[in-house]
């Protein structure tokens, strides 16, 4: 009998249910290639979840989330949103959901794709060979740290307050991830901090450290955010895995997104003690192309694939769809983001069809 699972879909906003759509018609070729059965349940978050209920995140949707095998979400967010207090904006459903579910873990991986070195702003003998994972914390630091908000102060001015805080456990169980994430690779973990000034990070860098000497085979070294930030683009190929807090880990993924050519190429696993992990794309909703089918949907369909590996333990499913974008990429096909001379431009949609055509051969 087929293996059966359950998996909620969160499209979200803007490109969110165009890419997300692409990703549901591939996992269906995926089920009856492998004999499995997903069990789908659409449910809202983020502004489409505030026009529907007035909040981002309703309870229903984190009720669905944990009672499922795996979380797909596509991206929330859009200018219509911008103006609300910030507990109410879709990006608080977003934060609301990592929270709920724990899932404290979050691993990006910037692996170059050779038929994509054209698409990259950086010269092919910088990107050529890059294989990152960015380990980045995904529930504490100061997206979540308090006191947060905008007060009055005694002379009457705004002043805008957002904590970056750190719990040793909270440093030792990401640390720890990222330790075994690194011995799977290369064995080489950069930690990425600002300990030269901020107390929090001077925390993060000795907990790390005392890590360090349960996992000697790995060789550790630390790096400063704003260095950090340079060798990326000056030297990407000395890094294996990045271990990194929740803002750092936040900028640097998508700085590491332009050395793989596009951001619209880069998925994400959320992941939790316990319990769904939520699997998502590292860019946004990109508001700006919304509506228009011009979105690249692979980074939607690679974190289908890390929802295959990482959430339901179905490896060759993953190799299968991985595979499958590799092929149509050979193949010349191309959405704006990664187009280059010579290849095939096509929409969010038709990338989707040529996709399954490579998977049906
Ligand atoms: N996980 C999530 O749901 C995230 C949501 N956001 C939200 O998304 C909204 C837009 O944020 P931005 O800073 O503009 O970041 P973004 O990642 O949505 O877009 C940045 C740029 O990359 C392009 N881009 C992103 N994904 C693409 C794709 N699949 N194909 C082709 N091009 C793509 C966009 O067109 C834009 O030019 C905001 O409301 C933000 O809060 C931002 C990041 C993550
Ligand atoms: C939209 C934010 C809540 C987070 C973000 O940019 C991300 O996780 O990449
Ligand atoms: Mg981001």
């Amino acid at each position: 009998m087929a293996q059966q699972y359950r998996i909620t879909l969160l499209p979200g906003d803007g490109i969110g249910p165009e890419i997300m759509a692409v990703a549901v018609d591939v996992l269906k070729v995926v089920e009856k290639k492998f004999d499995l059965q997903f069990e789908f349940q659409e449910a809202l978050i983020g502004g489409a979840a505030i026009d529907a209920t007035g909040e981002p995140l309703p309870a229903a949707t984190l009720d669905v989330c944990r009672n499922s095998d795996a979380v797909l979400l596509a991206a929330i967010g859009g200018y219509k949103w911008d103006s609300l207090p910030s507990h109410l904006r879709p990006e608080a459903g977003l934060l609301g959901l990592r929270a709920g579910l724990e899932l404290f873990a979050n691993l990006r991986p910037a692996k170059i794709i050779p038929q994509l070195i054209e698409a990259s702003t950086l010269k092919r003998e910088i990107v050529e060979g890059v294989d990152i994972m960015v380990v980045r914390e995904l529930t504490g630091g100061i997206y979540f740290g308090k006191p947060r908000g905008i007060f009055e102060t005694e002379t009457g001015q705004k002043r805008g307050v957002n904590t970056m805080a750190y719990t040793e456990s909270e440093i030792d169980r990401i640390g720890r991830v990222a330790f075994e994430t690194a011995r799977k690779r290369q064995s080489k973990l950069c930690s990425v901090d600002k300990s030269n000034v901020l107390e929090v990070s001077q925390l993060w860098r000795d907990r790390i450290t005392k890590l360090g000497a349960e996992y000697p085979d790995v060789e550790l070294t630390h790096l400063y955010v704003d260095n950090a930030a340079m060798q990326l683009l000056r030297a990407p190929k000395q890094f294996d895995t990045i271990v990194t807090g929740n803002l750092f880990g936040d900028i640097l993924s998508d700085a590491a997104a332009m050395l793989t050519g596009s951001i619209g190429m880069l998925p994400s696993a959320s992941l939790g003690a316990s319990g769904p992990g939520v699997f998502e794309p590292v860019h946004g909703s990109a508001p700006d192309i919304a509506g228009q089918d011009k979105a690249n949907p692979l980074a939607q369909v690679l974190s289908a694939a890390m929802m295959l590996r990482y959430g339901l333990n179905q490896g060759a499913a993953a190799d299968f769809l991985e595979k499958g974008v590799l092929q149509v990429l050979q193949n010349g096909a191309r959405t704006g983001d990664i187009m280059s001379v010579g290849m095939q431009l096509l929409g969010c949609r038709a990338m989707g069809e040529a996709l399954i055509q490579v998977l049906e051969e």
